[in-house]
């Protein structure tokens, strides 16, 4: 419990109306878990705006509201705060209501299209091994020093996030290490937050659904940067065309991590196989574990904030060689048989799509088939279907398109939208079959001895979403269920 005007520190008010020395139960951005004692946030959303819940939290036990306007007459028991931006706002006392939990972590964001939970995922499991106390926000999972929390967003909203980090604090958590979205950053989940530092792995084609255009994403991402204060570390890829534009406005002490140029992280990729990646970091040799030139990026990245942070860069290499990637990134499962390879990986994205298909082109011996399974989901970005359409016809030698999450969308109409982007020796390549269950059990069986089957675009998910309902999916479990059939 909260006194109203404590939990405002930082808010950019307009005006106030009622008594600020009220008691808060807790605090709301949807009406729907409102209760008594609550303080409502009215945030505008894109499906509808909270504004219009209004009446409906002060009906359910609404002790106060936050809010851009009102049109309703005031109840002269509620208190209404007037604010210049409600999401914002939101940040600001969600953290002021928790306790401001970042300030007693050592918070570290990660952004990007690419490679945000695998890098975050890497640096609790470094920091964890090195003998701390962490907490992780990820798209796979939340995690407090051991315990899983489920997920249901890469950045949740304010609210559950500083409540997230409330936990992590109270159970003695020394660092937290985060994924930053660009919702999260567009919706304002991150205000508020004092980070120690900040990473970006890379931009490319993505969530222009929502962004509407690149420009609009790229801004998105950068606004974690320009938020970053003085004493916190910045560190971005040198190789990507937008890694400086990210850091020209911050205050944060900027650095860099490479394979190509001059950096203060500057990696060599010396092998690269199935059994990892040796690499030189700073001219230093090391085997690790992880697989694929964009894991070096993501390994750098990982040096270059436990460096930051004021680890041994002997000790953290010796650790992280150790360490292994995120559930659903490059994971793979050979058949009993040994006949067929086949790797469940989460490239959504056209970019993520040509670096997972160009690794498994380095790491065939010979000449192996690479036969992929890849979907696009719905109610996402549509322009990018014909590109990874194209991409996964242009790097693999048979593909089946499929589903992947439809969502409210007409799985058909989403497969036709793939098949746009093909030319006719790509159209020569692929069949369609919706249902995504045959599609890998044709894949597996399509695979000649020693072949790669490549299943994309779902990594860890456990579910297929179809007209608003989750259905129990998971690739890694159809993959070896079709190993074993097949085998019969
Ligand atoms: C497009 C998007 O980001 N949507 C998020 C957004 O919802 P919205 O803008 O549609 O909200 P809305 O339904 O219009 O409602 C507006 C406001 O009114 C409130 N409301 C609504 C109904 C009601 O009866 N009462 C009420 O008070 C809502 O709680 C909300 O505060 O705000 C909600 C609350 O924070 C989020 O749950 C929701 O995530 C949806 C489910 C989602 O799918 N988001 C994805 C696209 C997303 O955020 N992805 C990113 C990146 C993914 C990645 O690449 O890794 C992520 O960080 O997960
Ligand atoms: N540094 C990277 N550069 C390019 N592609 C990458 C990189 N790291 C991982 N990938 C590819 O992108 C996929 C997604 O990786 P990861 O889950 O780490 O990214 P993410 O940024 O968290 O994605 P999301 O936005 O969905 O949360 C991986 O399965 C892999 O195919
Ligand atoms: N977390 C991201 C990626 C989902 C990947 C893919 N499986 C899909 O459903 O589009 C999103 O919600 O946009
Ligand atoms: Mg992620």
């Amino acid at each position: 419990m909260s006194k109203l005007s404590d939990i405002l520190y930082g808010v950019r008010i307009t005006a106030i109306n009622g008594d600020t020395g009220i008691a808060i139960d807790n605090v709301q951005i949807d009406s729907r878990k409102v209760g008594v004692g609550s303080l409502f946030i009215a945030v505008r959303g894109t499906l509808s705006d909270g504004h219009q819940f209004i009446q409906k939290a002060i009906e359910q036990g609404a002790v106060a509201v936050i809010a851009e306007e009102w049109t309703e007459p005031l109840s002269d028991k509620v208190t209404y705060i007037q604010v210049a931006d409600s999401a914002e706002a939101a940040g600001q006392v969600a953290h002021n209501f928790y306790g401001r939990p970042s300030e007693q972590l050592q918070l570290v964001g990660v952004t990007g299209t690419n490679g945000k939970t695998t890098i975050a995922t890497l640096l609790y499991k470094l920091f964890t091994a090195l003998g701390y106390d962490c907490g992780l926000v990820s798209t796979v999972e939340n995690v407090i020093s051991g315990n899983v929390i489920p997920s249901t967003h890469t950045t949740p909203d304010a609210v559950s996030l500083n409540a997230l980090l409330r936990q992590m604090a109270d159970t003695g958590c020394k660092y937290a290490f985060m994924e930053v979205s660009s919702h999260a950053v567009h919706q304002n989940r991150i205000a508020g937050l004092t980070f120690v530092g900040g990473l970006f792995s890379n931009i490319t084609h993505d969530h222009l659904d929502y962004h509407k255009t690149f420009d609009e994403y790229i801004k998105a991402k950068k606004g974690f940067f320009d938020q970053l204060p003085a004493n916190a570390f910045a560190i971005t890829n040198a190789d990507d065309k937008r890694g400086m534009v990210m850091l020209q406005n911050t205050a944060a002490k900027k650095m860099t991590y490479s394979l190509k140029t001059v950096a203060d992280f500057k990696g060599k990729i010396l092998e690269n196989s199935l059994t990892g990646l040796v690499m030189t970091i700073n001219d230093q040799e090391v085997h690790f574990r992880l697989i694929g030139e964009f894991n070096a990026y993501n390994l750098l990245a990982v040096y270059g904030a436990a460096v930051s942070l004021g680890e041994d860069k002997q000790q953290t290499l010796q650790y992280l060689s150790n360490i292994t990637g995120a559930e659903g990134r490059f994971d793979y499962i050979v058949s009993q048989n040994d006949r067929v390879l086949g790797i469940v990986d989460y490239a959504h994205t056209p970019d993520a799509l040509i670096n997972v298909l160009s690794t498994i082109k380095k790491l065939r011996k010979g000449h192996e088939q690479v036969i992929t399974v890849v979907g696009c989901g719905g109610d996402r970005d549509r322009t990018k279907r014909p590109v990874m359409g194209e991409v996964a016809c242009e790097n693999s030698d048979k593909v089946i398109f499929t589903s992947d999450n439809p969502r409210s969308e007409d799985p058909l109409q989403i497969l036709a939208d793939m098949e746009e982007g093909l030319n006719t020796a790509a159209k020569r390549k692929f069949i369609s079959i919706p249902d995504r269950k045959q599609a890998i059990k044709t894949a597996v069986s399509m695979a000649g001895p020693e072949d790669i089957v490549l299943i994309a675009g779902k990594g860890h998910e456990k579910y297929q979403e179809i007209k608003g309902v989750k259905h129990h999916f998971d690739d890694k479990e159809v993959l070896q269920e079709m190993y074993e059939l097949l085998r019969k």
